[in-house]
């Protein structure tokens, strides 16, 4: 078995990773840091996987316990894996990493975005984007892989195809995503709380939000992002708005680009969140409006699943040259 070390993996992507990987043929837990519960059962933090793992406790951070590590996946907010680098290069084995530190392809477009410098941008050039079905053969050549994280991965896979088929004009793309609020990580505040979220729906980070930048990176567009918060625990669902190059067939263009992708599916209905919940499944679907001359897409995926924990794994499964499949599920939970 290949022994991955797990660095926010008292967070809700830890927790996730955590749990795919209980099941993953090949991958199993070596060690699951979790600064500040060192020592408590992986149980005390997750419930939900106490059977799986009934005698992990979380380790304090400390690099030593990479020894006996063949993986390092990384689920820390933004800025911590610049400042562990070293420490997280040094054992030579693959990384995946799920934070932002190391998806933008400059420090110049990361101090634009993030609004701070970037610490490493010696080591920006040596990460590959670790979106599978765009960049698949790049991922498995590479040690070092910045995974995307869910509104990227649900914009883009909807996108993209369409961009590069000449299809929807590449300026002035709207899109408008909602996000279910695990999305916002473990810790509550205001905004996220029950009575912030329940019986609610809101816009947030107008205009700036930072993954507009992924978004025009990896899909060669200009986006307008606008981020909702929807009061659901899990999902995303990417609504796309662009205009046509002219009357075009969008489901035949994406049917096409992902007509051999094991966790895309393109259909007619228009995709809900709830189809991909618990599992590494992007859902999609697009229309052309004769009448305004637009094409809408749309992608519903999980944002915990192929947002962020699956979209992990699938990437180490490439690296480590596992069948791609390994460990993840194409069905979501439902209902
Ligand atoms: N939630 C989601 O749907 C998605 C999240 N992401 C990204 O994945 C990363 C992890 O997200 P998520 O699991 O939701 O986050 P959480 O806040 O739920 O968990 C983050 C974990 O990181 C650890 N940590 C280490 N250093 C710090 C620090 N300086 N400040 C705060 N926490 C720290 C914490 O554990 P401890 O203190 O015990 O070390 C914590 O449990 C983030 O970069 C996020 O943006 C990307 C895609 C989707
Ligand atoms: C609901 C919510 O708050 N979502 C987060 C996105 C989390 C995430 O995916 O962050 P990275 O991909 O940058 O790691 C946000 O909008 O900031």
């Amino acid at each position: 078995m290949i022994r991955a070390a797990i660095l926010g993996a008292s967070g809700y992507v830890g927790g996730e990773l955590m749990r795919l990987i209980a099941a993953h043929p090949a991958i199993e837990v070596g060690v699951a840091f979790g600064a500040s519960n060192a020592g408590q059962a992986v149980a005390a933090v997750h419930p939900h996987l106490a059977l799986a793992y009934p005698e992990l406790a979380f380790a304090a951070w400390d690099a030593a316990h990479f020894q006996g590590c063949d993986l390092i996946l990384a689920a820390l907010p933004h800025g911590e894996t610049q400042r562990l680098a070293d420490e997280l290069l040094a054992p030579g084995v693959p990384l995946v990493d799920l934070g932002a530190d190391f998806r933008l392809g400059s420090a110049g477009e990361y101090e634009r975005w993030y609004g701070e410098p970037h610490a490493r941008p010696d080591l920006l050039g040596r990460f590959t984007y670790g979106l599978p079905e765009f960049f698949r053969d790049e991922i498995k050549g590479s040690r070092l892989v910045a995974a995307p994280g869910c509104y990227p991965t649900a914009a883009n896979l909807a996108l993209k195809p369409l961009v590069d088929a000449a299809a929807i004009d590449g300026q002035g793309i709207i899109v408008d995503a909602a996000s279910g609020v695990s999305g916002a990580g473990r810790a509550a505040n205001a905004g996220t709380h029950f009575c912030g979220i329940d019986g609610s729906y809101r816009a947030y980070g107008l205009i700036r939000h930072r993954h507009t930048a992924e978004m025009e990176m990896v899909s060669g567009a200009e986006v307008l992002f606008t981020p909702h918060l929807m009061a659901t625990s899990r999902g995303i669902l990417a609504t796309c708005y662009a205009r046509a190059t002219g009357p075009c067939d969008p489901l035949a263009i994406l049917r096409e680009a992902y007509a051999n992708e094991p966790f895309v599916h393109v259909g007619e209905t228009p995709p809900e969140t709830k189809w991909a919940t618990g599992s590494n499944a992007a859902f999609l679907s697009a229309r052309y409006d004769e009448r305004t001359n637009m094409v809408v897409a749309l992608a519903a995926i999980d944002n915990l699943g192929k947002g962020a924990a699956g979209q992990m794994v699938q990437c180490a499964n490439l690296m480590l040259g596992l069948d791609e499949t390994a460990g993840l599920s194409t069905m979501g939970v439902y209902p």
